[in-house]
């Protein structure tokens, strides 16, 4: 019943953490991005990943998202909070604004997306891809540290690492997406097949390229508005363990039971190597 916290760009750290300690983590799916910062936060455990490495090495692309999640899992993870910068595609969700996502589209297309593949095929809902209770705690929290907070919104998730052209970034606005990033697919896939509680706080930093007003985003723009709200993050995820306590039932939601009909290979067709590669992830049902 630990809370996992995935830390994106400009935030490597989690500060007050008692009995804190950094811990290599193996996993069948390789080495996840860094050692994973464990230790107690106002009487939850919990496990902090810096989804980029610490020192920022990792671009988007090259994330390990499988490991990242096996990691937390084997840790005892059951509920992931992401925290990601964001461009906006709205005029009111400005930067230093918290986005607490509820919807995604997913344009990435090099990574790999799946724990099941071959020897064993699973389909699990993404109809509504975020866990409702854990996304209310991350509002009431960010509101808590003083943060303007939109509750839903959907995420175009891009593989970059380039940013969006204007063309692009005008698309993404007629098809209704509110903010853009690049690391939120296929995370939040692959915390559903791990059956993972998760929630994405997608903190605003610039209107990408189609505002005139604004400039076109660049690097600089995204570490100042991230540097200039640190401190409302840090915020965030100290007021967390109190909003959110472990809990004693399974998740309201379902999060937790997304592999009760999702494998559909026949027990006799599967494959003994991918099955103990999923012990973690899905050794409940297997
Ligand atoms: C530093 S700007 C682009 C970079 O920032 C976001 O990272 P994260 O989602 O991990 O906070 C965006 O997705 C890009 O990876
Ligand atoms: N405009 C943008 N596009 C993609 N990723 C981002 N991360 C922060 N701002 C972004």
């Amino acid at each position: 019943m630990t809370l996992g916290i995935i830390g994106g760009s400009g935030v490597y750290d989690l500060d007050g953490l008692e009995d804190a300690r950094w811990q290599e983590v193996e996993t069948p799916w390789g080495a996840p991005s860094d050692a994973i910062l464990t230790g107690r936060l106002g009487g939850r455990d919990m496990a902090f990943l810096p989804r980029h490495a610490r020192g920022h090495r990792l671009t988007p692309s090259d994330v390990p998202y499988r490991a990242n999640i096996d990691a937390l899992k084997r840790l005892g993870v059951t509920e992931v909070v992401s925290v990601s910068a964001c461009g906006s595609f709205r005029e009111e969700m400005a930067p230093g604004d918290f986005v607490i996502v509820d919807q995604f589209i997913d344009r990435t297309f090099a990574r790999a997306k799946s724990f099941f593949g071959p020897g064993c095929v699973a389909h699990v809902s993404l109809a509504h891809p975020t866990c409702a209770r854990l996304s209310r705690a991350a509002a009431e929290a960010a509101r808590a540290a003083g943060v303007t907070v939109h509750e839903g919104g959907t995420y175009l998730a891009m593989e970059g690492p380039q940013f969006s052209t204007r063309a692009e970034s005008e698309m993404y606005r007629a098809w209704g997406c509110d903010v853009i990033g690049m690391t939120n697919m296929p995370e939040a896939k692959l915390a559903r097949e791990a059956e993972l509680c998760y929630a994405s706080v997608a903190m605003v930093t610039d209107y990408d390229c189609w505002h005139d007003d604004h400039g076109a985003v660049d690097v600089a723009t995204v570490v100042r508005t991230l540097t200039a709200n640190a401190e409302a993050a840090r915020g965030l995820v100290r007021g967390l363990p109190e909003r959110l306590p472990a809990r004693d039932a399974p998740c309201p939601e379902g999060c937790d039971r997304a592999l009760d009909h999702a494998i559909i290979t026949a027990a006799d067709a599967r494959d003994p190597e991918l099955l103990a590669r999923l012990d973690a992830v899905a050794g409940r049902v297997l």
